[in-house]
Order: C-alpha cells, then structure tokens, then sequence
C-alpha cells in the first residue's frame, strides 16, 4: 500500500475537542463524496467541503511508498524531543487510504493518532481519537469514537438523527460559505441550537479568523 498524501502542516488543531491543540496535519488526497473539481460540486454526496484535497502537489505532500516513509516525512515537523509528537489524519477522506500497518508505524515512534472522518468506512483498531463528521445521505458505518462533529445546518441530517451514537463528545460546526452573511447566520443557528440542546457544543473553526493552517 501506498499512502498519496496532499499536504502536510504543522498548526493548531482549529476545531472541536482538541482545539488549540499543536498539531501535525497530514491530508491524505482523494474523498468518497466529491471528485474535488468544482464542475462536480452540485452533483456530489457532499457540497460543502472547504477543502482542496486534489493530488499530491500541496505543501509537503506527495507519494509515499511504506508506513515508515510517510511516518518519517511527519515526524520532521513535530517541533519537540520531550513533547510526544500528534498527528491529525485528515483529508479528503483519510479512511480510502489508512490502514494498520501506518497505526502501528506511528505508534511504534510514540505518536498519538487523531482521525478526521466522514463516517462511510470503518476504521483500523487503534486509533486514539476518533472525530467522525456525519454527511447527509450516507451510510454511517462508523458509529463509535470519541467526538461527533456535525457541521450544521445540513437539512438532511439534523442533530436529533445522530445524537444517540456512541461517541463522548457532541459538536456542531457552523457551515463555513464563500457568503460572509451566510456564515454568521448557520454560527447564531449552531449556538441557538447548543443552549436548547446541551448535549451539542459549538465548534469554531479557529484557524480561520486565527489566519493559520
Ligand atoms: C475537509 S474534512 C476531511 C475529513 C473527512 N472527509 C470529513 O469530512 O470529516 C475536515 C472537517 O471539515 C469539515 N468541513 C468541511 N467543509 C466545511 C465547511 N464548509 N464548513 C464547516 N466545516 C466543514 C468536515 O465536516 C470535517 O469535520
Ligand atoms: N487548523 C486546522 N484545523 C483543522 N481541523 C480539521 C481540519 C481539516 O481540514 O481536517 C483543519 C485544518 O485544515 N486546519
Ligand atoms: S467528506 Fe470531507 S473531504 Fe469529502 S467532500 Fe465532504 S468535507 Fe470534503
Ligand atoms: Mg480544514
């Protein structure tokens, strides 16, 4: 197996539980849900993606051919020696490509795993946090991790559709659009919802107006 890797970075982790948390980001390239061509976009399973995961030719990214080699390449950019190194995997869709050899290579040089997923493939064993953001007409194959972040509001799937999977902590992320106006009224729906609901807390994409990776 090969693992073709869009970019790598080192930044904060920008949402959810863990944000603010130092972080190496590897964005695997390649997603069930949409081809990442913008002609495509309307017809995908999944419209709203921020994100550019096309290819290998991102900062730091490319194609590596074993689990050490790609473990290596990250490694370089964990800035600590006493500070055990944590590593996002994330994408495009991180889970078409992760499997148990990589798991086991990272751990075998001490990195904590954390996992950005859609939720439409199961995961290796031994990741060490799960964050599985659920997409409106899917199948959810991955009903158990560690934190459920929703980005909202996705008329399809509201919150009350997933909020009984087993997972420990419950988000909703306001859907980020190219329209300024847009974004503030899906963040006032998103914290609406949360102080009716309090099962559900608000996740910000703080990298965003942090102007980082
Ligand atoms: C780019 S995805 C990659 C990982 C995986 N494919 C997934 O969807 O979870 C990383 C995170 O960004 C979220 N995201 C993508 N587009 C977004 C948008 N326009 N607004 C808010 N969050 C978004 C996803 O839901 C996911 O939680
Ligand atoms: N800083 C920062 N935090 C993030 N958390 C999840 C991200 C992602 O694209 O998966 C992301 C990202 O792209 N940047
Ligand atoms: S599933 Fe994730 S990577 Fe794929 S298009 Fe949606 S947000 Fe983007
Ligand atoms: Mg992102």
């Amino acid at each position: 197996m090969s693992y073709s890797i869009k970019e790598v970075f080192f930044s904060l982790q920008g949402e959810g539980f863990h944000a603010g948390r130092p972080a190496i980001f590897c964005r695997f390239s390649n997603c069930n849900l949409w081809t990442g061509r913008e002609e495509d976009r309307a017809k995908a399973v999944c419209q709203f993606c921020d994100t550019d995961f096309i290819g290998t030719d991102g900062q730091n990214g490319g194609r590596f051919k074993t689990p050490k080699a790609l473990v290596t390449h990250l490694l370089q950019f964990w800035p600590s020696k006493d500070v055990h190194p944590f590593v996002i995997l994330t994408g495009g869709e991180p889970l078409l490509q992760v499997d148990s050899a990589l798991i086991e290579a990272l751990h075998a040089v001490h990195f904590e795993i954390a996992l950005e997923t859609n939720g439409t493939k199961v995961a290796p064993d031994g990741i060490d946090w799960i964050c599985m953001s659920p997409k409106a007409n899917t199948d959810i194959l991955l009903t158990k991790g560690d934190e459920l972040k929703l980005v909202y509001p996705q008329p399809m799937l509201m919150p009350h559709q997933v909020e009984h999977l087993e997972f420990a902590y419950f988000y909703l992320q306001p859907m980020a659009d190219t329209n300024t106006n847009l974004n503030q009224q899906h963040t006032q729906m998103a914290l609406d919802y949360c102080l009716k609901h309090p099962q559900w807390n608000l996740s910000l994409q703080t990298h965003k107006f942090l102007g980082i990776d």
